[in-house]
């Protein structure tokens, strides 16, 4: 794997060549709602992790539901990626952000080839499409970055941001008080499970309707997600975003996460943040995954572009 560090700038650069850009709008998962919730960790997620997100006592969360993609006026009735990304305020201050994702694979597994990958795709200022021998030489290359769009083409329309599996995509290491250090990948699954429409059912709803289903939801007090950790084994790769573990691997319930409301105006308290998956507490750790580590900093450069530009949301 081509493991050259690449600036963030770089990166964010190549977003808004690629995606467009869209002033004061996250450079990816625009068009996004918040919400706030709250969770309460289980007695497994306490033996596998001193992290006081599981203590028992409920924690309170900023979740913020996202379409991927640059553009905040995109359709939501049709396939693709969809995010989940949590703020977990924790007692003392301590803060535990994640950006999962509606895919057990991510689309790169270095920022290198991320940067590729982008680039091959970016549209040609002439014919304003990429140009298909250049993204099909970069894909020959690099067969895994076709991984996840293959999974969202496997997969229907949600019905909801609440009827889908989020991943972390990435290995945490869980460590408890006597200092055992697990690893795992964790899963949010919803507790009333996964549901899709059918490409007609899809084709009758508006173009937000995922924004009018969640505030219902959330009012009807149905939205909860299981906090779920597969167990790593010897042996297997903890490095890559896009490897998941091998099929039956053990899953344990880390605690479960329930929507309380949503944010009347879109933007709420996730507007003016971003969600830094190495922001961890005591008690988690990262993996050596390369995607893992070069996340923070161009979403740090992001935020500082849509600060600068007015944060906006819908
Ligand atoms: C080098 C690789 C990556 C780059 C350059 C990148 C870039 C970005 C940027 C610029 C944002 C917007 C940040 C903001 O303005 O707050 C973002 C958001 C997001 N990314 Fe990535 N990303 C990368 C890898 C990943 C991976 C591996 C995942 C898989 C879980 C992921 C999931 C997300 C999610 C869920 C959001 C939306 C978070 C929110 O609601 O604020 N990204 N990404």
């Amino acid at each position: 794997a081509d493991m050259t560090p690449v600036d963030p700038t770089r990166l964010v650069d190549a977003f808004e060549a690629t995606n467009g850009k869209f002033e004061g709008y996250r450079r990816s998962g625009a068009k996004g709602i918040c919400a706030m919730g709250e969770f309460i960790g289980s007695a497994d997620g306490r033996a596998l992790s001193s992290a006081s997100a599981f203590s028992g006592q409920a924690v309170p969360v900023i979740v913020r539901y996202s379409v991927g993609g640059a553009n905040p006026k995109a359709t939501d009735n049709t396939r693709g990626q969809r995010n989940m990304a949590l703020q977990f305020n924790l007692p003392g201050g301590e803060v535990w952000q994640m950006g999962n994702i509606s895919s057990p694979v991510f689309g790169a597994s270095t920022p290198a080839q991320m940067l590729g990958r982008v680039e091959s795709l970016r549209p040609d200022p002439a014919t304003k499409a990429a140009d298909p021998a250049k993204v099909k030489a970069f894909a020959d290359a690099n067969p895994e970055v076709l991984l996840q769009g293959r999974y969202f083409a496997s997969q229907p329309v949600p019905a909801s941001f609440t009827t889908l599996n989020y991943w972390g995509v990435h290995a945490f290491a869980f460590v408890n008080a006597k200092g055992d250090r697990q690893f795992g990948k964790w899963v949010f699954e919803p507790v009333g499970g996964v549901m899709g429409l059918s490409d007609d059912e899809a084709k009758a709803k508006g173009p937000s309707f995922l924004f009018d289903d969640l505030r219902q939801r959330v009012r009807d007090g149905q939205v909860a997600f299981n906090f779920n950790l597969e167990l790593a084994q010897a042996g297997d790769r903890l490095d890559s975003a896009t490897v998941p573990l091998p099929e039956g691997r053990r899953k344990v319930t880390l605690g479960t996460l329930r929507l309380t409301s949503v944010s009347p105006d879109a933007g709420g308290a996730c507007l003016d943040l971003t969600f830094n998956p190495t922001a961890l507490p005591k008690g988690v750790e990262p993996s050596a995954d390369p995607m893992l580590a070069a996340r923070a900093a161009p979403y740090a450069v992001s935020l500082g572009r849509r600060l600068g530009e007015g944060s906006k949301q819908q």
